[in-house]
């Protein structure tokens, strides 16, 4: 279980996230929404280890950044490295002896081919491999599935149900209502850096539809007059 309390996150005199507290337990998949700028990517990367904090992030069994998966939005990759050796690499850095990495190679990927030169889909999919072959506790997914195509889609989806039914801790974004629906047994409404409402799976709507209520109002008129 991992528990959040009294989170707060300040960039300079910015405060991005206001006293925080969540409880993400194994075999659940919990979605965390909220406009552009929230603070959604941020609250992961407190998780994550990423990003120094004030209050607590407690997990019970382990040190929490040894058992993570984060999948970040924006993806970097060493120039001149092969999806093989990224995968390697990733490997290594849990000391995981894998002996066929073709093998895991569950997207299909050119694992030959320099990663930094894949397309955003790509990325993402070599990325979400690299966790899973970790065999990672905590699955930390910024938008898994933007930019990529529809099969994968369909994959992720998979592998996100897969993770709940291995006891994994999933915590995911998402700005597709149908595809949380899908995924999240929870679901957090990120609002002015704090969590506004949290409902289970059968009340999405309401948030969705808390979410659409903020409109444009005049301004769009104005700007098309
Ligand atoms: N390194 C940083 N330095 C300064 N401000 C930052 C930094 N990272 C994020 N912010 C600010 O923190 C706020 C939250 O950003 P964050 O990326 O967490 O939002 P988000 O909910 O993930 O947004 P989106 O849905 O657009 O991905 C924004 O106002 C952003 O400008």
């Amino acid at each position: 279980m991992i528990n959040i309390q009294s989170l707060c996150k300040s960039y300079g005199k910015h405060k991005v996230l206001y006293n925080i507290n969540l409880i993400f337990k194994k075999g659940e998949v919990n979605g965390i929404v909220g406009e552009n700028g929230a603070g959604k990517s941020t609250l992961f990367k407190c998780m994550a280890g990423l990003e120094s904090f004030e209050g607590s992030i407690a997990y019970t069994g382990n040190i929490l950044k040894n058992v993570t998966g984060y999948l970040p939005t924006e993806l970097f990759f060493f120039s001149k490295m092969t999806g093989y050796e990224y995968l390697q690499l990733l490997c290594n850095a849990r000391d995981i002896k894998e002996k066929n990495l073709y093998t895991s190679n569950i997207f299909d990927l050119p694992l030959n081919e320099y990663a930094e030169n894949y397309s955003t889909g790509m990325k993402k999919k070599l990325a979400l491999t690299g966790l899973l072959i970790q065999k990672n506790e905590v699955f930390i997914l910024d938008e898994p599935f933007n930019g990529v195509d529809i099969h994968s889609n369909i994959i992720i989806q998979e592998i996100i149900l897969k993770l709940k039914e291995l006891k994994k801790i999933v915590v995911m974004s998402s700005h597709i209502f149908s595809t949380l629906n899908q995924s999240c047994d929870h679901l957090h409404y990120l609002k002015d850096g704090t969590i506004k409402s949290s409902v289970i799976k059968g009340e999405f709507e309401l948030i969705e539809n808390e979410m659409k209520g903020s409109s444009i109002g005049n301004k769009l008129v104005e700007l098309m007059d």
